[in-house]
């Protein structure tokens, strides 16, 4: 049998609690290599893919990987950040993680003083930081406790139990390993749906005009991932009924749709791509949408719903169009991810003030 790696880190582990905040994925560039590199990594995982390898592998090496990294890249390109060279999703994840260390007092510089050590630190499910990296870097710091904090207010095998995979191969190859914490989605709770209410009143109070619907847009996933039992789409609908009842609509005005349908598989609808040429065609003129399942703005969110979604309405008679922002690192982002946080590190924080 091989030996356990002594330990990709010689850390001593101590009582001190480590935060990872994990979200989806960047690309490092937009270029081909990078976002093949990039595309084949979350691609490649069984989790997102479920297809046997030998079906799957033909049309990933063969199609996917030749022509999609133009395709995807040209997509990045329109919403990178030139100046710090990364994507929206990487710089929001890194201010939340910021944004939580001064939240809750932790201490970025370990042994600072403080009552309790506490470390925050971000990753990235595909591409970088990884969370290999993001483990070591609590792991020298002598974080003898993690608490990993999927960024999914929904459950999805796809998203959360991909970052659990990960976080578990990881670790296996340590002997010594740190008491190890998973945060649970938080697609109902109230903390998370007074948030993203108040949130939404905000956006639309901004706006120069009052929408005669609202769509509550989801990432979709296939169909077949729910029948096998992922509670996605439940949970997807329970936030959505929830929201809807906290800004006091109906149903005739509040109207939940999946997004960023991938493959050739049937995925879970209805498509917000088909529902909102449908509302345009139905007479709604002023359209705003909300897209509760993202914690951070991303190119899902910035590009397909607040590019390509917009020019399907519009181009269907549609006259006024918003895509409200996500809760991002606003300040009813970090409460949500504040006290996800402190709930789920009960028992190991001395004190939760
Ligand atoms: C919010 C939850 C998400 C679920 C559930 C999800 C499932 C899922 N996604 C794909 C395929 C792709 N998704 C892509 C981008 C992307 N997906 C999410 C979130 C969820 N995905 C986010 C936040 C992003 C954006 C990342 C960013 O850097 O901004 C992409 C890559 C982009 C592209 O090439 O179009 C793919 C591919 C599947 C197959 C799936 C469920 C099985
Ligand atoms: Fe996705
Ligand atoms: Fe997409």
């Amino acid at each position: 049998m091989k030996p356990l790696a002594a330990s990709t880190t010689k850390a001593r582990l101590t009582d001190r609690i480590g935060v990872l905040l994990v979200n989806l994925g960047t690309p490092d560039a937009t270029d081909y290599w990078s976002m093949r590199r990039y595309l084949r990594e979350f691609l490649s995982d069984r989790r997102v893919v479920e297809l046997p390898r030998w079906v799957w592998w033909p049309i990933l090496h063969g199609i996917i990987l030749t022509t999609r990294p133009h395709r995807s890249g040209r997509r990045y390109a329109g919403i990178w950040d030139k100046e710090r060279n990364e994507s929206p999703l990487k710089t929001i994840t890194r201010a939340q993680g910021e944004l939580l260390a001064r939240s809750i007092g932790a201490s970025s510089a370990p042994g600072d003083g403080k009552a309790q050590d506490i470390v925050i630190d971000f990753a990235m499910r595909y591409g970088n930081p990884s969370i290999a990296s993001g483990l070591d870097r609590l792991l020298q710091q002598n974080c003898g406790r993690i608490l990993v904090v999927p960024l999914y207010p929904q459950y999805a095998a796809a998203t959360t139990a991909s970052v659990a995979d990960k976080v578990f191969e990881i670790l296996r190859a340590r002997r010594w390993q740190p008491a190890l914490r998973i945060a649970p989605p938080y697609y109902a709770e109230p903390f998370y749906i007074e948030a993203l209410a108040r949130s939404v009143r905000r956006g639309l109070a901004g706006l120069d005009f009052e929408p005669d619907a609202i769509l509550l847009s989801f990432h979709g996933i296939p169909k077949s991932s729910v029948d096998k039992g992922d509670p996605y789409y439940e949970h997807c609908l329970i936030t959505a009924d929830l929201l809807r009842q906290a800004l006091g609509l109906d149903e005739a005005h509040c109207v939940t749709t999946f997004q960023s349908r991938f493959g050739r598989a049937e995925w879970i609808g209805p498509a917000t791509d088909a529902t909102v040429k449908a509302l345009a065609a139905r007479g709604v003129k002023k359209l705003a949408v909300v897209m509760p399942g993202f914690a951070a703005d991303c190119l899902e969110t910035i590009e397909e719903v607040g590019g390509e979604i917009r020019a399907l309405f519009l181009g269907a008679g549609g006259e006024d169009y918003a895509a409200l922002p996500c809760l991002n690192a606003s300040e009813e982002g970090m409460e949500v991810i504040a006290r996800l946080v402190r709930r789920e590190l009960q028992g190991w924080l001395t004190s939760t003030d």
